[in-house]
């Protein structure tokens, strides 16, 4: 083990928001995630990459109970977010995906305006007292989405009317409008063009002031640039996890530089 992975440890005694203990899903007889241990930091952003198929978005989707809604689909093991382990049944999965919340592959606004997009949450979870807080909430949140000088004059407008990559930073405005503490991110600009896609990225290096952000990437050059943390997954394994430089300039298993060399996947 070099010494930046012995640094990270060390840091992550103090940093860890998320912790995942002996995590295995099942899909039937399919096991695709074997027995994982992770801590995940604070405002930070991880990366979730490997191979398709490997695990990545099955893994993502663990931290926010996602799979819940898969009948097929078993998990044991245990994942904390701070010192609450959420598959507690005591634990209300609405609530935890207001405190997690999740950015999907295609941009998905509801068919709303935008304004009614970016309140749904702060709706349901009761977070405005009146309409000018309401207010308050849309505009900070469209902000944070970068997307608040394209839509102000508009915000009546259909979300739907809207470019992809507008859409998309509707989504996250969306997403952070409950005030989560971890924003998961699962291919969020895989829909996207360079150009919205660059956008994006910018925005996820702002985000992490505030949120641990978790997101799983098809391109390590995506991971290179946005992440400070990579963890490298192979058919169902965490294989390698650690300071994103490091992973990928000297990964430590065989199997995570053939991947980033672009020998396997
Ligand atoms: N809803 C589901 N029902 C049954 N099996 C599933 C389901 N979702 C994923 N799987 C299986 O679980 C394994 C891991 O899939 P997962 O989508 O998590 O991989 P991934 O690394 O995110 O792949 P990709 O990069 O292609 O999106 C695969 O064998 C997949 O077929």
């Amino acid at each position: 083990m070099n010494d930046m992975r012995l640094g990270d440890r060390a840091k992550q005694m103090d940093d860890t928001k998320i912790r995942a203990r002996g995590v295995n899903v099942f899909y039937g007889d399919n096991h695709a995630i074997k027995d994982v241990d992770v801590d995940i930091a604070d405002r930070m952003v991880t990366a979730f990459i490997g191979p398709s198929g490997c695990g990545k978005s099955t893994f993502l989707r663990c931290l926010n109970r996602m799979n819940d809604t898969i009948s097929a689909c078993k998990i044991t093991g245990e994942i904390k977010i701070d010192d609450q382990n959420i598959y507690d049944s005591r634990v209300d999965p609405v609530q935890l995906r207001a405190k997690v919340g999740m950015v999907f592959q295609k941009p998905n606004p509801f068919p709303k305006s935008i304004y009614d997009n970016v309140a749904y949450g702060p709706r349901i979870h009761g977070l405005a007292k009146n309409r000018k807080e309401m207010d308050e909430i849309v505009e900070r949140a469209l902000r944070r989405g970068a997307i608040w000088n394209e839509v102000k004059d508009r915000l009546h407008a259909p979300a739907t009317g809207l470019s992809g990559g507008q859409q998309q930073r509707i989504c996250i405005a969306r997403a952070v409008a409950t005030e989560p503490e971890v924003l998961l991110m699962d291919e969020p600009c895989s829909a996207l063009d360079p150009i919205a896609t660059a956008q994006v990225e910018e925005l996820i290096d702002e985000l992490r002031q505030n949120f641990s952000v978790v997101i799983v990437t098809h391109s390590m050059q995506q991971a290179a640039r946005v992440s400070q943390r990579t963890a490298f997954f192979h058919l169902g394994d965490l294989v390698e996890y650690g300071e994103t430089g490091t992973i990928f300039t000297n990964p430590e298993d065989s199997r995570t530089e053939s991947y980033i060399s672009g020998r396997i996947g």
